[in-house]
């Protein structure tokens, strides 16, 4: 087996068929990113490179992240990127720093682990944040509740997630008993397949990532003292490949999850709105507060929990904003377009 197998190859091509690779480029995949310095695994080992010039005047966004496959050329064991090819999906989030834009973490990715901690970490609303978003990005969800070893009753956790309605499969675990953790290396993760690890900081990401690897490879805060939280720890995202041949992005722990929304209508994200929706006597019904409107007659009558239709309505009217905020961008950009050609025009015009 050559190592762009060992690292997802067969599964990538498998998704993205009609791609051509000219003849005289290397193929690699990102496995980690540092600074302006981009890890590659080749099909001769793992390669530093840095972007061609090309690359590198396109918006970051445009950039090669973790679990990307692309194309380099190597000169004197050094390499240089020169795209980034097509991503069957992209894990993103609004970019904390700069509400308009999506923030990209990884690309091609075959399910995510959202890992909260049985501590005050559990958040049955942070869990459908992730949920939402992850739906819109197109990556199947696994709910990993680690720390088991915190609670007497896991029951009532299983109970909360269920009552969100989407049958995402939860799996209870901690890594300081090992309790989960077999079942999560022998049924979740299928060898040359690629997850991801997301949530807070302080939830035992570091700490699922190193049972599976079986060694220190990742640094693992202590946790400080009574409030029960860790330390920020992960610097850098990375890709690993596990003993049974999956591979594991371990993402930094992340305070914000900010939705985007995606190709899906907000509706298709919310499973249990959607299918309650379809009685509303309005086909365009809001479900705010509309006369014959299903989803509110079933949150009168407490089949449905009020706060999964809170959820609903913020996460909606979040990715309203973040839609509104983009385009009230491009629209003011174009504006800018259009008066800096017209200058340049009047000055040719006028010569001055
Ligand atoms: N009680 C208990 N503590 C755990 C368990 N798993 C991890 N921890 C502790 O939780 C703290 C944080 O663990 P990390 O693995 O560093 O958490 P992380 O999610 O990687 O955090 P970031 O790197 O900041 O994103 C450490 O003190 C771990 O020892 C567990 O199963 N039970
Ligand atoms: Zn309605």
């Amino acid at each position: 087996m050559t190592s762009l197998d060992q690292y997802g190859w067969l599964r990538y091509r498998h998704s993205c068929t009609s791609i051509e690779i000219p003849r005289d480029l290397t193929i690699g995949r990102i496995v980690s990113i540092k600074g302006f310095k981009y890890y590659t695994v080749t099909e001769e080992g793992e390669l530093e490179c840095d972007l061609s010039g090309r690359l590198l005047y396109l918006p970051s966004t445009d950039h090669p992240k973790t679990g990307d496959w692309v194309t380099l050329t190597v000169y004197d064991r050094a390499g240089y990127i020169i795209s980034v090819l097509p991503r069957y999906n992209e894990l993103s989030r609004r970019n904390p720093g700069a509400a308009t834009e999506r923030q990209l973490l990884a690309a091609n990715i075959d399910a995510a682990f959202i890992v909260q901690g049985l501590d005050r970490d559990f958040n049955v609303m942070r869990l459908e944040r992730y949920l939402v978003q992850l739906a819109a990005c197109n990556i199947p969800a696994n709910i990993v509740l680690n720390k088991t070893d915190l609670v007497d009753d896991t029951l009532p956790y299983l109970d909360a997630v269920q009552a969100l309605g989407r049958g995402v499969p939860v799996l209870f675990c901690s890594t300081h008993t090992g309790v989960g953790m077999r079942a999560l290396q022998d049924e979740l993760l299928l060898p040359g397949h690629t997850y991801v690890l997301i949530g807070s900081s302080g939830v035992g990401k570091s700490s699922l990532l190193n049972a599976l690897l079986h060694q220190e490879q990742q640094a693992t805060a202590t946790t400080s003292g009574s409030n029960q939280k860790g330390r920020h720890t992960t610097t850098t995202r990375d890709l690993f490949r596990l003993p049974n041949g999956s591979l594991l992005i371990d993402t930094p722990g992340m305070r914000e999850f900010g939705v985007t929304g995606g190709e899906a209508t907000s509706e298709d994200l919310f499973p249990v709105i959607s299918s309650l929706a379809a009685s509303c006597r309005f086909t365009d019904c809001q479900h705010l507060d509309e006369q014959g409107c299903a989803v509110l007659a079933a949150l009168h009558n407490g089949s449905l929990s009020e706060a999964v239709y809170d959820s609903y309505l913020k996460l909606k009217k979040e990715m309203r904003r973040f839609e509104i905020d983009v385009s009230d961008k491009k629209r003011l950009n174009k504006q800018f377009g259009k008066i800096a050609r017209e200058a340049k025009n009047h000055r040719k015009k006028y010569k001055y």
